[in-house]
């Protein structure tokens, strides 16, 4: 295919894509576009739903049943659930007549008792992808489409763009290729397959395409469900410090823009969690999509190239391995035990009324320097310089053009809705912010650095693990006033690590606003006085209102999220109203 025709159609969205020498090919765009565009929607070529997901989301369009509702299971296979008749209509159509399997059947499948789970999906994947090649060929016939661009992403642009996409044959071990070869094998055996003129080459080659362009298809929460083949979207190159991220409707994929991006600036995703030290997201990239990451984050000396100098390396892999196998904090031995330890001491000396106080009101907020920072005041100093500017991404209308880089008098809210951030102290009562979110990183960056080191460094990426799962513990145990504390603290080691509508801080940021009112509950429940009441208060309407514009793009107005969001709104202003 040329990059001709696919420009095109990516004209129509503000992109263009161009070859360059480093990444192969890379989405630019050709206009400017906001932070919070969605800047392309993707169908896929194939999904599959992981096993743990089955039962819980629709086989065919990946949403969850409505409230009320429940999946309706396929009578004959008795293994595929949907949401209604048009779901599993559609699933028929598409894929589901020709794997669907009376029980017994399905039991005694041999080609599957051999595999282990990561073989047995792609199996599947395969299948459904060189199911959707034949009958769209087939369909397609000797009919190439006209050259007038289109805005919708047709069948032949995902045909031919899937079969552009890249496969690394040629870096490939021995093993790994008959891997797919046995693979490739299986799939043909299928009846169904083995008339479509598909060769065991063609299907060995799409399995190369899907290792490193498939995505994982997650829910609301960002947990996975499934994984995909959205050839179109699978031309974002990656970068550790993206400017765009992927977001899911069910199985409908967009890109969405996290910063404003210029003409000619490239549109970068990325394919593994930044929140990993850059050793372990350099391994992923290079075991995973075969190459050397060389984005901002990874070699620039701009603020960005610093960010991991300042994060350090995480938690050996082995204690993160321990807590994500028993689904519980890691043992308590040896120098895990005593950072836990020494954190929890930090969290419970912390006076958040206190800090609240010392940083919001005096001597510009900046901590005793001759002491080291604990998590209080380090989170309490950095939270006056991140949050005006989440705040300021969050409401277009305000800029950070006044020349006291402060953001200046803001309109009166016109509604009773939190459409404002609640700060009620006058500009010269705060420190001067910076002026751009590079500033700010730099600002802070230097300042923190400045101050001597203990044994606990907030800043860095093992605090921010053991900080993490004492959070988790924290909110298990409805300890609200530590999850608040411990909240903030990780919102601001998020603040290196993700630029604003990023869907975790978007996550993040609901979580903190649960937390502070869960914590305003206790508080009148145990009589904690009325100033302490109001700093969480004030909590609740400053994190409601920065998830609000988060959440709305990073996972749109139709998820869970965004439902918990308007229900703890609600509750909490007709609480207020009820206190006047
Ligand atoms: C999903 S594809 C992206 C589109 C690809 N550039 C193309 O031409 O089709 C992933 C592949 O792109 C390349 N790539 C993506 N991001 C890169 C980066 N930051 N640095 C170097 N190569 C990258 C690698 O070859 C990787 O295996």
């Amino acid at each position: 295919m040329t990059l001709a025709a696919l420009n095109d159609y990516l004209s129509c969205h503000g992109l263009l894509v161009q070859s360059t020498n480093a990444k192969g090919r890379s989405v630019f765009a050709n206009r400017s576009h906001k932070r919070g565009n969605v800047l392309i929607t993707s169908q896929p070529l194939g999904t599959v739903v992981s096993p743990s997901s089955r039962h819980e989301i629709c086989n065919y369009c990946f949403h969850k049943p409505q409230p009320l509702c429940t999946l309706q299971q396929c009578s004959q296979c008795k293994s595929a659930y949907f949401c209604d008749m048009t779901c599993f209509k559609n699933a028929w159509l598409t894929y589901h007549q020709y794997v669907c399997q009376p029980t017994a059947a399905t039991l005694t499948d041999h080609h599957r008792n051999d595999l282990d789970e990561s073989d047995a999906l792609d199996l599947e994947m395969l299948e459904r992808v060189a199911l959707n090649c034949w009958r769209y060929n087939k369909r397609l016939g000797n009919i190439r489409s006209g050259t007038t661009a289109k805005a919708e992403e047709g069948v032949q642009l995902t045909l031919d763009t899937f079969y552009s996409l890249v496969g690394h044959q040629h870096d490939d071990n021995g093993q790994r290729h008959r891997r797919r070869q046995a693979l490739a094998q299986h799939a043909l055996s299928r009846s169904y397959l083995t008339n479509s003129g598909l060769t065991e080459d063609q299907l060995t080659d799409y399995l190369g395409k899907f290792q490193y362009n498939n995505f994982d298809i997650h829910d609301d929460h960002l947990y996975k469900v499934g994984k995909g083949n959205y050839p179109v979207a699978s031309l974002f190159n990656h970068s550790c410090r993206p400017n765009a991220v992927v977001l899911f409707d069910g199985f409908l994929l967009s890109i969405m823009a996290i910063e404003p991006i210029a003409a000619g600036q490239e549109i970068t995703i990325a394919y593994v969690d930044p929140a990993h030290d850059r050793q372990h997201r350099q391994s992923l990239l290079l075991n995973k999509y075969a190459f050397t990451c060389q984005c901002v984050r990874c070699v620039d000396t701009t603020i960005y190239g610093r960010i991991d100098g300042l994060l350090g390396d995480e938690a050996m892999d082995q204690d993160n391995a321990l807590a994500l196998l028993r689904h519980a904090t890691p043992p308590m031995t040896g120098s895990s035990s005593t950072t836990r330890a020494a954190i929890l001491q930090q969290v419970n000396d912390w006076d958040l009324l206190e800090m609240c106080r010392r940083y919001d009101r005096r001597h510009h907020g900046a901590p005793d320097p001759t002491g080291p920072l604990t998590l209080a005041s380090y989170t309490h100093f950095a939270i006056q310089f991140f949050a005006p500017y989440l705040w300021s991404a969050c409401n277009p209308a305000i800029s950070f053009s006044s020349a006291s880089s402060f953001p200046g008098a803001l309109p009166s809210p016109p509604s009773r809705a939190l459409s404002y951030f609640d700060d009620p102290l006058p500009d010269s009562a705060k420190p001067m912010v910076p002026t751009t979110y590079d500033a700010i990183l730099n600002h802070v960056m230097q300042a923190v650095q400045a101050y001597p080191t203990s044994d606990i460094i907030p800043w860095r990426l093992d605090t921010l693990t053991t900080a993490a799962q004492l959070l988790h513990d924290a909110m298990k145990h409805g300890q609200w006033r530590n999850a608040v504390k411990l909240g903030m603290y990780v919102l601001i080691q998020y603040c290196w690590i993700y630029p604003p509508y990023h869907p975790i801080l978007a996550q993040h940021l609901l979580l903190l606003a649960k937390c502070s009112w869960n914590s305003i509950i206790k508080s009148e429940l145990l009589g904690d006085g009325k100033a302490l009441e109001m700093a969480y208060e004030r909590g609740v309407r400053r994190w409601i209102m920065l998830s609000k514009e988060t959440l709305a793009h990073a996972v749109g107005k139709h998820s869970e999220q965004w439902r918990e969001m308007v229900e703890l709104e609600w509750i909490f202003l007709r609480e207020q109203k009820l206190k006047e």
